[in-house]
């Protein structure tokens, strides 16, 4: 494949006051792709994922070297705004987190902060939106309803329109199935399949057959080192190294 990276991850390294959770961490995204990051608890996938949009720029022991590269500009900068980044590079939870407000409201929430008032766009944001996060129909009545009063799987769309409500290029994903049921997490799992068509999702998920099921790449990761970043299909059927091979036979973690 020979198009062009949306991301540069470049010798990314991460600590917690003195521990090194992220090492020298250097991978590129593609878009239009899902990208997976597997490997077992406490390797750093989530530190990684949260990388990305400076979600780790919260917590004050955190120390960070290497660089982001997004749209030809480290995010790293001190000039990039992290409310902006946030919209471009959106996240969704292993716990969907609705506001408790009414569906529609969820979904606005990024427009009437950046001040839309205009209820024919809104309108529009929201069919659009809940749209995209297969959810629609099941919510089109009812959507000055709270959003509490969904099921978990139907909270986790809602949650995905949100995100999507505010136009981003990336969404970042941090094991958005693992608290669902198996059909609900199968409709999460539909929905991130029709989000590559305009979208680049990255997700970190402990099931490795959620990530050989709709990955396109895989990223295997070990104790803050990335060890093999490859093809999925290369991943899983013929990887390079051994400790990928130990995983993925469920020898450890
Ligand atoms: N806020 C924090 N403060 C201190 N250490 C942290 C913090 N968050 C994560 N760590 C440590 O960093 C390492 C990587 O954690 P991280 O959550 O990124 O791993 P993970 O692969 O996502 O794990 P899991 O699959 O269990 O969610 C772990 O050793 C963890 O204890």
């Amino acid at each position: 494949m020979t198009k062009e990276p949306i991301l540069k991850i470049n010798d990314l390294s991460l600590y917690y006051a003195k521990k090194k959770a992220l090492n020298e961490i250097s991978m590129d995204v593609y878009p239009n792709e899902i990208t997976a990051l597997i490997g077992p608890s406490g390797c750093g996938k989530s530190t990684l994922l949260r990388s990305i949009n400076r979600m780790n720029d919260l917590i004050p022991i955190v120390s960070i070297t290497g660089e982001v590269i997004y749209k030809e500009k480290n995010i790293y900068s001190s000039k990039v705004d992290t409310v902006d980044l946030r919209k471009e590079i959106g996240m969704v939870f292993q716990q969907p987190n609705p506001f408790p407000f009414s569906i529609y409201e969820n979904v606005v929430y990024g427009l009437r902060l950046k001040g839309v008032k205009d209820k024919a766009v809104l309108d529009e944001v929201v069919e659009n939106s809940l749209k995209a996060a297969n959810i629609w129909d099941e919510v089109k009545d009812i959507l000055h309803s709270s959003a509490l009063g969904l099921s978990g799987g139907q909270q986790q769309r809602v949650c995905i329109a949100r995100v999507l409500a505010v136009n981003p290029e990336i969404i970042l994903m941090d094991e958005p199935t693992s608290a669902l049921d198996p059909i609900s997490a199968g409709r999460v799992e539909e929905t991130m399949l029709e989000l590559r068509k305009d979208y680049t999702i990255l997700i970190v998920t402990h099931s490795m057959q959620q990530a050989s099921r709709i990955s396109d790449r895989t990223a295997f990761m070990l104790n803050g080192d990335l060890i093999e970043y490859a093809n999925t299909k290369k991943i899983f059927l013929n990887p390079d190294k051994k400790e990928t091979e130990d995983y993925i036979a469920g020898r450890f973690g």
